[in-house]
């Protein structure tokens, strides 16, 4: 089964005739694959997510996810997918344990009480599961998230932007456990990122969007090859700065 699909998909903030936050965007994506959305500030990636997600409605365009057509039917879909953004806050007050047992009850997921203790584990949080969200790290917050993220066992898991404000150490270890996660459970990810080098290490494919379109689509050896680059970082400079007129 193809876990997305997105056909002529077009997102319109004004009146009809102002420029469109996405426009015309069509791709599928494999099963079991990592994708990488990539794009400037302002170039629709967020927005397209949040239409991915169902938080807001299409101007015009298909979304299917896992065979289900999002727009009309999104509750039957919204069970098997889950996302994690650092610009989504959890309720700080409840702790860990407590917000897990929330987004566990809103999915419904079955031996909930095991399965919170098993996410806790595999994220490293037994140690933190009595703490309050609002009292956590940067770091810490993004694990939590992240448990959030996996509390239903998605099939399809988006991620916008998994490793903003982590140090280093922190945002290689997210890296290496989503990579895991995808490699032990099959599921598909597709990622918002702008760091290139964690592009290049975890995504199998990268759509490249600019001002609303899609502007590339290529494994990141692929597009370094094409444009004759080394770096993942040196095409997303040529490719932002083929459309730039003013900074967004
Ligand atoms: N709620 C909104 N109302 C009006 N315009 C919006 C709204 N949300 C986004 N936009 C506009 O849509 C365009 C795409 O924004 P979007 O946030 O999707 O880009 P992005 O690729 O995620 O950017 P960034 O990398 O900066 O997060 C921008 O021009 C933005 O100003």
């Amino acid at each position: 089964m193809i876990p997305l699909r997105v056909t002529d998909l077009v997102k319109r903030f004004g009146p009809p005739g102002t420029p469109a936050a996405v426009d015309e965007l069509s791709f599928t994506i494999a099963p079991g694959s990592i994708t990488a959305l990539l794009g400037g500030n302002g170039a629709g990636k967020t927005t397209t997510i949040s239409m991915l997600l169902g938080l807001l409605t299409p101007t015009s365009g298909q979304i299917e996810v896992l065979g289900i057509d999002m727009v009309r039917n999104r509750y039957a879909a919204l069970p098997r997918l889950n996302f994690s953004s650092p610009y989504v806050e959890l309720p700080f007050r409840l702790t860990v344990r407590q917000n897990l047992a929330v987004y566990g009850r809103l999915y419904n997921v079955p031996r909930l009480k095991e399965r919170i203790d098993e996410v806790l584990e595999d994220l490293s949080l037994t140690a933190l599961r009595d703490r309050p969200l609002g009292s956590l790290s940067a770091g810490q917050k993004t694990r939590a998230g992240l448990a959030k993220a996996l509390i239903n066992q998605p099939e399809l898991l988006l991620l916008d932007e998994p490793t903003a404000s982590l140090d280093p150490d922190t945002g290689d270890w997210v890296r290496t456990y989503l990579a895991q996660f995808q490699a032990k459970t099959g599921a598909t990810l597709l990622l918002a990122s702008h760091n290139m080098g964690e592009v290049e290490r975890l995504a199998d494919r990268v759509l490249m969007m600019r001002a609303g379109k899609l502007v590339d689509d290529d494994t990141p050896a692929g597009l370094i090859a094409r444009y004759g680059r080394t770096t993942l970082e040196e095409v997303f400079l040529d490719i932002a700065r083929a459309g730039r007129t003013e900074p967004a």
